[in-house]
């Protein structure tokens, strides 16, 4: 069991959008050096959690601590690396051009920057294509790039919207690979996903529907408790789907 700090706390958070209310009463914990994944369908509300995870977005009631400081907060920018759904990338530079754009920003000094460049491009084996223009990157490179960026500043904190999505299989796991290796450096890790087979990858799960947390726990534990055989029989069950 892990007795530090939870690095997120989140309190009975709630946010709507005009008359739509997309979270409601939501309360978590993420532990140091865990992947904690949020699993729900599209347009649950996962997109709207990270984002006030990071503080880019506001709670209307309810409070978020991140490494022990109330979010939002400008000095937790550089403690997170944030990737979100749709990339956030000057198309018309190079992907060279892009890294040394983020890591500038994050106030990574020459010799760092040239070094982590590297690495992180051989991460989303993306070495080949450094000095390509993002324009000419098809989809699943621009999100591979994205997650370089994320990485480049080896904060402490990963908060990663949907990051395997239009990623091959392969580069895939070796991705997982990584993460779970950053996970055994003390990197702790939020990610969203719907795909089942990558939220059992998860060391806890929180399951999200409609805006609603409806359980968290890991994999095994919510197998166990529902009786179900599948991440995706689970979420079934807590979502009152019973079979
Ligand atoms: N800025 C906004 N203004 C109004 N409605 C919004 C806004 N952002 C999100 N929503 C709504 O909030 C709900 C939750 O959206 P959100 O993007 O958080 O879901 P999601 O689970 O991340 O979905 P997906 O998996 O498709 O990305 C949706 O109904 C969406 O239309």
């Amino acid at each position: 069991m892990n007795q530090e700090a939870p690095v997120i706390t989140a309190a009975h958070i709630r946010k709507a959008f005009g008359s739509k209310v997309v979270l409601e009463d939501i309360s978590l914990e993420v532990r140091k050096a865990e992947t904690f994944g949020l699993l729900g369908p599209s347009g649950s509300g996962k997109t709207t959690l990270v984002r006030l995870l990071t503080g880019i977005e506001e709670a209307d009631s309810g409070e978020v601590h991140v490494l022990g400081v109330k979010v939002p907060r400008l000095s937790l920018l550089s403690q997170i690396g944030y990737m979100a759904q749709s990339d956030a990338l000057y198309s018309e530079l190079s992907a060279k051009d892009n890294l040394e754009f983020f890591a500038s920003l994050y106030g990574l000094r020459k010799e760092r920057r040239t070094k982590r460049i590297r690495e992180v491009m051989e991460i989303v084996d993306l070495q080949e294509h450094l000095l390509k223009k993002v324009n000419q990157y098809s989809g699943g490179m621009k999100r591979r790039l994205s997650l370089a960026i994320a990485l480049l500043h080896e904060p402490p904190l990963l908060i990663l919207d949907e990051p395997t999505v239009g990623i091959d299989p392969v580069l895939r796991k070796s991705i997982w690979k990584e993460l779970k290796a950053l996970n055994e450096r003390g990197t702790t890790i939020v990610l969203t996903t719907h795909v089942m087979d990558e939220a059992e990858k998860c060391d806890r799960l929180g399951m999200i529907r409609e805006g609603r947390l409806l359980a968290e726990d890991t994999p095994a534990n919510l197998l166990q408790a529902t009786g179900a055989s599948s991440i995706e029989e689970a979420f079934l069950y807590y979502g009152g789907v019973h079979s």
